[in-house]
């Protein structure tokens, strides 16, 4: 399969954070999600993804770049990010006369298309947009220099459902024509369960899934039961074991559940339940 992005080996060193030398691809015409808990290393990732951080060790290549040696290929992707780079006085006007001389194919023509959908007025100062305008303006730009990927890192945080729908068509129009692909963060698995065709999953700078969001969604039920049935259990094989008075509650490898006996309430799992369960388990 072809790649957008490939990444072998990263490893960044905080004073309290280990980016621990992580391997995955994500594949060029897909929508790629990336989940984790807060300070697992999603934003590292990107940072070292886009050159803003120097890792440690690693290769990365993107659209089939080496990111070491140039910046080139940072035309060829829309980025959004935190939006403080964008100066609070700043009318939309401005935003796009201070990001244009920085792509080549800027088309204006696609940005105003883009804020008309979006509706909103070029006169605006970034200061007077909510938090949700502010999102989309910055896929307003990421869209308008003809990127082949788009990389997001929390793109949905703070918006409400509609503004989240409307976010999500976007990346799904934008990775119809199967050359481009969208790779992007986020905490709400909701979204992801809906759009993403692919998950990478990272828990203190580990990743502990890669692959099809179904098969990770298919591989792992939630296990449910009473005090007795927990002693009758291999223990070994529940992650994120949570007991309480009556009982208790874990996930387990559908793999691993084959045998177990009928008393037990085994039931799909979210993927929001799933990063509670294996954080849980990390810990
Ligand atoms: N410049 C830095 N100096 C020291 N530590 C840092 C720096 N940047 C990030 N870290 C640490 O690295 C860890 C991972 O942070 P990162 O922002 O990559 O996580 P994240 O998964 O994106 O989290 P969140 O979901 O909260 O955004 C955190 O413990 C953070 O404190």
């Amino acid at each position: 399969m072809d790649n957008a992005i490939k990444v072998n080996g990263l490893k960044k060193k905080y004073k309290q954070f280990l980016l621990d030398s992580i391997s995955f691809d994500v594949p060029k015409g897909y929508i790629t999600g990336f989940i984790g808990p807060n300070g697992s290393g999603k934003t590292t990732t990107i940072k070292s993804i886009l050159s803003y951080i120097r890792p440690d060790e690693g290769k990365i290549q993107v659209l089939d770049e080496e990111v070491k040696e140039s910046n080139a290929y940072l035309e060829k992707i829309g980025v959004v990010m935190d939006a403080a780079f964008l100066v609070k006085d700043w009318s939309v006007k401005d935003v796009e006369k201070s990001l244009a001389p920085f792509y080549s194919n800027w088309d204006s023509a696609v940005f105003h298309e883009y804020l008309e959908r979006f509706r909103i007025h070029e006169t605006l100062k970034v200061k007077e947009l909510s938090r949700g305008m502010t999102v989309k303006l910055m896929i307003a730009a990421a869209l308008s220099h003809g990127a082949e990927l788009l990389v997001l890192d929390e793109p949905t945080s703070g918006l409400d459902p509609v503004a989240r729908e409307e976010i999500c068509e976007i990346l799904q129009e934008f990775v119809r024509d199967e050359r481009h692909s969208v790779f992007f963060s986020t905490h709400i698995t909701s979204d992801l369960e809906e759009i993403a065709d692919y998950i990478i999953f990272l828990i203190n700078g580990k990743i502990v899934y890669k692959g099809e969001k179904d098969q990770l969604m298919e591989n792992y039920l939630l296990i449910k039961g009473g005090k007795k049935e927990l002693q009758s259990l291999d223990q070994e094989k529940l992650i994120g074991l949570r007991t309480h008075a009556t009982g208790f509650e874990a996930v387990i490898l559908k793999e691993d559940a084959t045998h177990l006996k009928e008393q037990l309430i085994m039931e799909p799992i979210s993927l929001e339940k799933l990063i509670i369960f294996f954080n849980r388990g990390a810990l």
